[in-house]
């Protein structure tokens, strides 16, 4: 069998040497979430303010440690920095105006990464952490298949960082970059993969709001769960259920899958497509969930429209998407990325999940939230107000959304009217703010005069 020994020493570099690939006016690339690059960030940092210009690198979802190229240059003398979805540490950047989004559908993604009508978007420098190559010339992509191979192979130079540390993911399919693909190797300091802790005990009524969601779920149902603390709950509620012949087709690989499996919760056999397998694009979770997905034939990491685009997820009966929200307005347009101008996230997968779970036979979407938000300085505020806070945008439209849910109870939005979605949200509301959005939802003219016609 043929080794590629040779063409890996030749190919292998210092992340220095790297750097110094890096030219002006040109596009970076950098793996997402986990798979950021470490050494070469550091490397490419120790350049702002010299002779290098107007380098723009881009993310998805930026980590801890904080990348270089931002705390290194905090006047932005070399670098900007950019990011497909934002992260905790991508608001606190983005407050100091460190970070600017780009917003995304994220199953277009893929279209970004492949299609040439996107040309003027691929990177000059396509770098991210992977796993050591395999016997067959192949580095795998670990917990990010996303749209890693669309980019590493449309970028000017393609340049790996190799980590010990990650899980080797099997696919599905794009989750690798051969050795005759890449440009160069850099043999990373094998940092430990960024890891979430693990989840909070539910509070009453996020427990609450897991009930009401969980009686809707059918067995042999397909199941997405979102980004953040609420879905995962749900999640590991589901795992104490008593549903059966569960199957996963999500975006991201949540910890509380892992619990569904040791549960005997999960055996795809119903879905309409990979069965027998868990599909996912990506995975940021504990230490635990990266051992389980290591070399794991049960999972397979597919790029992302794959696990996301609407008429896929819509292949499958009985999809079940839950998401989590910012804030709603009695209009039923779903904020779920910004507070005013603040960016907090990205619309990411949700609008995908939305449209392609409500497609499916039986499909149902949840986007699931507490009925209030308490703010830094501890006031009490309702997540459903008369009008979305000035300056948010609209993640899920009108049009769109099917189910909410609050601890106070649940809605199909879907077909109601205006003032039906009115008060169907005012129902689930918490109970101190509903007076006050009554007399909105009046001052809106939004409100009904008779309630004799129930929708
Ligand atoms: C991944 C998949 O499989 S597919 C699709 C999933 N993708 C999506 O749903 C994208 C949109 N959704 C999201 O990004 C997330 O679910 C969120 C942002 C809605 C919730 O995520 P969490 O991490 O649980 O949010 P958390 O409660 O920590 O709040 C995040 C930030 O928003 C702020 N925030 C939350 N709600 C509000 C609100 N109503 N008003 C103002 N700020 C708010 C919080 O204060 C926090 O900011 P901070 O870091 O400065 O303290
Ligand atoms: C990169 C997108 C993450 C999300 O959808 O939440």
């Amino acid at each position: 069998m043929k080794t590629y020994l040779e063409e890996y020493k030749r190919k292998l570099i210092t992340a220095e040497e790297a750097a110094r690939l890096v030219k002006s006016n040109s596009i970076i690339e950098y793996g997402m979430f986990a798979t950021k690059p470490v050494d070469f960030d550091i490397a490419l940092s120790k350049r702002a303010g010299t002779d290098l210009q107007n380098v723009a690198i881009r993310a998805t979802g930026s980590i801890l440690p904080v990348p270089e190229v931002i705390k290194n240059d905090p006047e932005q003398k070399t670098f900007q920095y950019f990011s497909w979805y934002f992260t905790a540490l991508d608001r606190k950047a983005g407050d100091f105006g460190l970070v600017t989004h780009n917003p995304f559908n994220y199953h277009e993604a893929t279209m970004i990464a492949y299609d040439y009508h996107f040309s003027h978007l691929w990177p000059d420098v396509w770098v991210a952490q992977v796993t050591p190559m395999d016997e067959h010339g192949c580095f795998n992509f670990g917990i990010a298949n996303s749209h890693n191979r669309g980019m590493a192979l449309n970028a000017k130079l393609t340049i790996v960082e190799v980590n010990e540390n990650l899980p080797r993911c099997l696919g599905g399919n794009e989750e690798f970059v051969h050795i005759s693909e890449v440009d160069y190797i850099i043999e990373g300091s094998n940092s430990p993969v960024f890891t979430l802790p693990p989840a909070p005990e539910p509070n009453p009524a996020e427990r609450r709001i897991a009930e009401l969601i969980v009686e809707e779920i059918p067995d042999g149902a397909c199941l997405q769960l979102g980004i953040g603390a609420m879905p995962n709950l749900i999640g590991t509620m589901i795992a104490d259920s008593d549903l059966k012949d569960l199957g996963i087709q999500s975006e991201m690989f949540c910890d509380s899958f892992v619990k569904m499996y040791e549960k005997g919760k999960i055996t795809n056999t119903k879905k309409a497509y990979d069965r027998y397998k868990s599909a996912y694009t990506f995975c940021l979770g504990t230490q635990e969930t990266y051992d389980f997905l290591n070399n794991n034939p049960l999972a397979a990491s597919f790029p992302v429209f794959h696990t996301n685009a609407p008429h896929r997820i819509a292949r499958h009966d009985n999809f079940i998407s839950i998401n989590n929200i910012v804030e709603i307005d009695l209009l039923s347009q779903i904020c779920s990325e910004t507070s005013g101008l603040r960016q907090i996230s990205g619309t990411g997968g949700q609008l995908d999940f939305v449209i392609g779970a409500f497609h499916s036979k039986n499909g149902k979407s949840f986007l699931a939230f507490t009925s209030t938000y308490t703010d830094k300085e501890g006031k009490l505020h309702s997540r459903i107000k008369p009008l979305l806070t000035p300056g948010s945008v609209v993640t899920v439209p009108r049009t769109i959304v099917h189910y909410v849910v609050t601890e106070y109870g649940k809605a199909n939005l879907k077909g109601l009217s205006v003032w039906g979605r009115a008060e169907a949200l005012i129902n689930i509301a918490h109970p101190d703010f509903r007076d006050d959005l009554v007399k909105a939802a009046k001052e809106m003219k939004i409100w009904s005069k008779t309630n004799r016609i129930p929708f």
